[in-house]
């Protein structure tokens, strides 16, 4: 692709463009009884998470970094045009059940009649039965079908939006643009599509690996770019084996694509460690952090090296030892695994359920974590990287560190 809008060649080349979304209203549209179909643990305080994520966005800017708002783009994007705007809405209703019928006519007029900019707001941060008047009589069954009486929302917050990472991932000149796995966060990847697609900034200037007309799961928080030609993917609670293998098939066989070597890695499929990127990350050309819960008592796991095989299938070799197969396929001598909260056995799993594994890379050897995790962080520091701390008492909440709220759009070439 000539004159690219996105260049992610890496996780560890200085860190030039990112994407974030600001917590916002979704996040105090969490209760006890939907947390847990939210994927949330517990309701952050807003006001303290927002104070949170400035303080990481400052962090990022001071350090010679682009921040970019998928919520601004997107308003951006959609103002393009009243057609992309209404493009959008019908789709998005579309997604919600609400194809047709009383409940579409009503949440459609409703939010056509919002400025563009308001509308996204309402959209991030869901809209309630008793905003609209719905005191009108249902037409179809599949009015009463797309509309629970019991629940208060009619469309659901998205309160893992503050999550960047997760509903799409860059590669190379391209991007994954995700299908993901709860219904909670589907919704997500739609404002990536109609970005990547309307906006100046990106219409056509973005190679679409892969879309989110899948029926196969992916989220970025297991796609990691280890460098030019290889990637690591997490199989895991989010990530099927099938959408691995496609991907792999479709950047091994696609003319734009440098990548020839995806390394499949098997994580738990469990919340504290949804993504690969929970328990392992890239901090510098040959050093990772890693949570040594991922392997067994032998040391040994579950790995599959995929490579071009003959009339564009995927060759795959099976291995079990994650240092080795890394210093195969990265072509280095040594390497430096360092262990989430020193390996021991209360601190490792603590601070890896606060993300302490989560490291956001902007240079290589140059790191951001959440201050919390400081045995992590001193870990880090030991092993000569430099660690710029975030504050992290309600971000954190969301079971999601610095890597899981930033998504590069824009890194350096080592
Ligand atoms: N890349 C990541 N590890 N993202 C973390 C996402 C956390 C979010 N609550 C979820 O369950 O989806």
């Amino acid at each position: 692709m000539d004159n690219p809008a996105i260049n992610v060649n890496s996780e560890i080349g200085k860190l030039k463009t990112v994407l974030l979304k600001r917590p916002g209203a979704e996040v105090e549209n969490i209760t006890p009884d939907t947390m847990e179909r939210l994927l949330f643990d517990d309701i952050p305080f807003l006001k303290i998470a927002q104070k949170e994520h400035d303080y990481f966005a400052e962090t990022l800017r001071k350090n010679g970094v682009e921040t970019l708002y998928i919520d601004d783009l997107a308003v951006e994007a959609l103002s393009e045009d009243d057609d992309i705007k209404e493009k959008f809405l019908e789709q998005y209703l579309d997604e919600h059940g609400y194809g047709s019928g009383t409940t579409h006519d009503v949440l459609h007029e409703y939010l056509t009649d919002l400025e563009t900019k308001d509308m996204v707001e309402k959209l991030y941060s869901g809209v309630r039965r008793n905003e609209v008047d719905l005191d009108v009589k249902h037409e179809s069954l599949h009015d009463l079908a797309g509309s629970d009486a019991s629940d208060p929302f009619l469309l659901d917050p998205l309160p893992n939006a503050y999550f960047t990472r997760d509903p799409q991932a860059s590669i190379g000149s391209g991007i994954t643009i995700n299908r993901m796995t709860f219904a909670a966060r589907r919704p997500e990847s739609l404002f990536t599509e109609f970005v990547m697609k309307y906006h100046p900034r990106f219409a056509g200037k973005v190679d679409i690996w892969r879309s989110r007309n899948h029926t196969t799961r992916i989220e970025g928080g297991d796609e990691l770019v280890l460098n030019d030609h290889v990637l690591a993917i997490g199989v895991s609670q989010r990530t099927s084996s099938k959408s691995v293998e496609g991907l792999a098939k479709e950047l091994f066989t696609n003319k734009d694509s440098h990548f020839d070597t995806v390394v499949a890695i098997e994580i738990p499929h469990n919340h504290a460690m949804m993504h690969l990127d929970t328990v392992f990350t890239m901090v510098n050309t040959d050093q990772f952090t890693v949570f040594p819960g991922i392997m067994d008592e032998a040391g040994k796991m579950n790995i599959f090296v995929l490579t071009p095989g003959d009339n564009g299938e995927v060759r795959m070799e099976h291995h079990t030892d994650l240092g080795e197969t890394l210093k195969q396929v990265l072509h280095l001598s040594e390497l430096d695994l360092i262990l989430t909260g020193n390996g021991d056995d209360i601190v490792a799993p603590r601070e890896q359920w606060n993300d302490g594994s989560n490291t956001l890379t902007i240079a290589p050897g140059e790191v951001v974590t959440y201050n919390r995790n400081y045995v992590s962080n001193e870990m880090l520091r030991k092993h000569d990287i430099l660690v710029h701390e975030v504050i992290s008492s309600e971000l954190s909440r969301g079971r999601g560190g610095p890597r899981c709220m930033s998504q590069p759009l824009w890194r350096e070439d080592l």
